[in-house]
């Protein structure tokens, strides 16, 4: 059975070039000890379900299985990366080396939208800086290593799709995840990771999607941002008021990628 970690973008910078492992994102983002689990099977299936997911599908005629079991302990679509965690491990359940992979995982996700960096940052794990847009064979980072432990709430989906594959929004929001991530860089703390990732989400107006959530936890003394692309918000000392907005958990980073349990 193989693990692939949620991955929480805080700041990223899409490019989308016509190969796909030169197409990614520069960015921040960082895993945690909760995703997804995958196991050979002759039917595909997520929870039990079957979806129409053409990420899955690509993965599993280029490594050449029949079907793939996922369970999932977080929701596709709020921005845990899901998707890409999915592609990831089932690419790695089959008999191809590790980097090569997570590179046809990559792959997928840019040729579908379902994602630009979440694969390099659950191939990794940790809190990974993309310092280049590229596949992981190919992706230029750095890695830190913190003791955290973080408190999610979920408000509800954004299609990365409707985002990522809109030229116009994807050059707004280009510049604004560039500048961030060198910002969070000069000062790679938590306390700064929140100030940068809060930056970033202002200036691309999409904050306003969980402003509230984040205003109340920063009243409350904690501090929050918001999970790209979800109506979902991270935060640290802020599970009492999240608890006004849905059903907060947490979760600790995880300094590994994907990997076998
Ligand atoms: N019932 C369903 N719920 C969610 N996703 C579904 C469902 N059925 C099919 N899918 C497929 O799963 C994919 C989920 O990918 P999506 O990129 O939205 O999730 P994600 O990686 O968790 O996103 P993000 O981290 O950006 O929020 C969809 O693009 C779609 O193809
Ligand atoms: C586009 C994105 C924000 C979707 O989750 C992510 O894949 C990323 O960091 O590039």
């Amino acid at each position: 059975m193989i693990f692939a970690p949620a991955s929480i973008t805080c700041i990223f910078s899409p490019h989308v070039d016509s190969n796909p492992k030169n197409s990614g994102s520069i960015g921040v983002g960082f895993t945690i000890e909760r995703g997804l689990q995958a196991s050979p099977s002759r039917k595909t299936t997520i929870n039990g379900e079957e979806w129409n997911f053409p990420t899955l599908d690509d993965v599993l005629e280029k490594v050449g299985l029949e079907g793939v079991e996922i369970k999932a302990s977080l929701p596709f679509g709020c921005g845990f990366g899901m998707s890409g965690a999915a592609a990831l491990a089932t690419a790695v359940l089959g008999n191809l080396g590790y980097i090569e992979a997570a590179d046809i995982a990559h792959v997928a996700e840019v040729e579908n939208f379902t994602g630009l960096g979440d694969v390099v940052t659950q191939t990794f794990g940790g809190v990974v800086v993309r310092k280049s847009a590229a596949c992981p064979s190919r992706a230029e980072l750095e890695r830190f290593f913190w003791n955290a432990e973080f408190d999610f709430v979920v408000m509800g989906e954004i299609s990365t799709k409707d985002v990522i594959g809109d030229e116009l929004k994807r050059r707004r929001i280009g510049e604004a995840g560039k500048r961030w991530t060198k910002e969070f860089l000069k000062k790679p703390t938590l306390e700064n990771l929140f100030h940068c990732s809060n930056g970033f989400a202002r200036e691309t107006g999409l904050l306003e999607l969980v402003g509230d959530a984040v205003e109340a936890v920063e009243s409350a003394g904690g501090k929050a941002a918001m999970v790209m692309l979800g109506k979902t918000v991270f935060a640290v000392n802020g599970f009492e008021a999240l608890k006004e907005f849905g059903e907060p958990f947490k979760a600790r980073l995880d300094c590994c990628g994907v990997r076998r349990l």
